[in-house]
């Protein structure tokens, strides 16, 4: 294959569109497979990742100069068009390259037929830069559309993060702009097992396990990271584990719950301090594959159950635990920026099978925790039909919770994930 790298995007972003492939897994196996390393893989990287995020305004612009319009172009042909649309407009890629190194991929990966059409396209593509396509595309167009195909976010997605926003609607197109930058890898120094200061980079903000790799940092080359030690957590993330962690419970502290728990990240952060407590904890997960990653992460940890059931269903007493967990399953939305693909994959009608199971989880953890003890309940999504809809579906006319704190965290405010957390107490 000559010029592997741009092969291998393109087969990515083939998977990705054609089999609902997840990028995260199969860009790692193809650059592997095609031994691409260093510069290259980084490159590639972002070619493939950028051209996910960036897909909804390169396919505005392609409608605006294929003649039949976007809609009309076959798939392959279409990712080849994103693809080179992003070297010319977001990448510093020189625009002969672009065009030229893309016609390329497309005649080896495709075949000769498109070559003309791809060619004439990209040139058509390169006669202006990003913001005098954007001044183009978004003509005529006032608020959440235009800002739609600006911050190339599904319309839908916007309404929503607006809404989300709340009293700081108006920091809308920061949000959008920090969805769109790859956040940096960071680290969690699992308490009782290693210290932030044994880890590489820099302090996090507001976590105090926290430690921030420096831009193409390798967690894997880390001792710590590699014998569960440490592990590789977002601060949002931390944050919820640790905000359950401190809440006040009146007496015994000996139990916890995790009761969605795959892959295991907070699991593995809450075992740590439940030890340190001389506390237990049942880290529940309903798919035994992702059971097995849980055992992996808190394979240091002697106090961790790791158990498979139905959350809903599983057989634990009322009231026997002082602490419960529930990192409920949800859209995703507070995570686009490391699932490039993901805006473009969920539809609002997710929310219609979500909300029930959310409701039903969160109904079983406050049976499951004693009175006096307290209920987390988290979604790595800041949706609001999902966050305190769902609080106060579940408690509304309920006297015995009390919702002590809700905490919404945000990318483009606080560098995390938009995690939300609201901490429940029973009387
Ligand atoms: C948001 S993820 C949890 C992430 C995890 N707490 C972590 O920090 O790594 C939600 C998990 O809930 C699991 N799940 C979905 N439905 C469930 C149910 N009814 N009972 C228990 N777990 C469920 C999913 O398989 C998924 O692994």
């Amino acid at each position: 294959m000559s010029d592997p790298v741009r092969s291998v995007a393109l087969h990515a972003l083939r998977a990705v569109s054609e089999q609902d492939a997840y990028v995260n897994l199969v860009l790692p196996a193809m650059l592997d497979e095609h031994h691409i390393e260093g510069r290259d893989a980084a490159f590639a990287t972002e070619l493939v990742h950028g051209t996910l995020r960036r897909q909804g305004t390169y396919d505005a612009i392609i409608d605006h100069v294929a003649s039949k319009g976007v809609r009309s172009i076959d798939p392959p042909v279409l990712d080849a068009l994103r693809l080179g649309a992003h070297q010319l407009l977001n990448m510093r890629v020189p625009a002969h390259a672009a065009v030229s190194e893309t016609v390329d991929v497309v005649r080896r990966e495709i075949g000769h037929k498109p070559v003309a059409f791809t060619n004439a396209l990209l040139r058509k593509i390169g006669q202006k830069d990003l913001d005098g396509w954007l001044a183009i595309v978004t003509e005529g167009l006032e608020g959440d559309e235009a800002r739609a195909i600006r911050a190339s976010h599904p319309l839908w997605i916007v309404q929503a993060l607006r809404e989300a926003l709340g009293g700081h609607a108006a920091q809308i197109d920061k949000l959008l702009a920090a969805d769109n930058l790859p956040p940096r890898v960071t680290l969690v120094a699992r308490p009782g097992l290693s210290t932030p200061e044994q880890l590489p980079g820099t302090p996090g903000k507001l976590s105090p396990y926290a430690r921030i790799l420096d831009e193409g940092g390798d967690p894997g080359a880390i001792a710590e990271v590699r014998d569960g030690r440490a592990g590789v957590q977002d601060e949002g993330s931390q944050l919820v584990a640790i905000a359950l962690a401190e809440a006040a419970v009146d007496g015994q502290d000996a139990r916890w719950l995790d009761l969605c728990a795959g892959p295991g990240g907070k699991a593995a952060l809450l075992g740590a301090l439940a030890a340190g407590r001389g506390a237990t904890l049942v880290a529940n997960e309903m798919q035994e594959h992702r059971a097995e990653l849980v055992r992996h992460g808190v394979r240091r940890l002697g106090n961790v159950e790791v158990t498979v059931f139905d959350g809903r269903e599983g057989p634990w007493e009322p009231g026997s635990f002082d602490r419960v967990l529930v990192d409920a399953p949800c859209t995703g939305l507070g995570a686009l920026r490391r699932r490039p693909e993901s805006r473009w994959r969920r539809k609002p009608s997710d929310l219609d099978g979500l909300v029930p199971l959310q409701e039903a989880l969160l109904t079983r953890a406050l049976e499951l925790v004693r009175p006096g003890g307290v209920v987390a309940y988290a979604t790595c999504s800041p949706h609001v039909r999902e966050t305190t809809r769902v609080v106060e579906a579940v408690t509304g006319g309920r006297d015995d919770v009390v919702v002590e704190s809700t905490h919404q965290w945000w990318p483009h405010i606080d560098g995390t994930d938009a995690m939300f957390c609201a901490v429940l107490r029973r009387h």
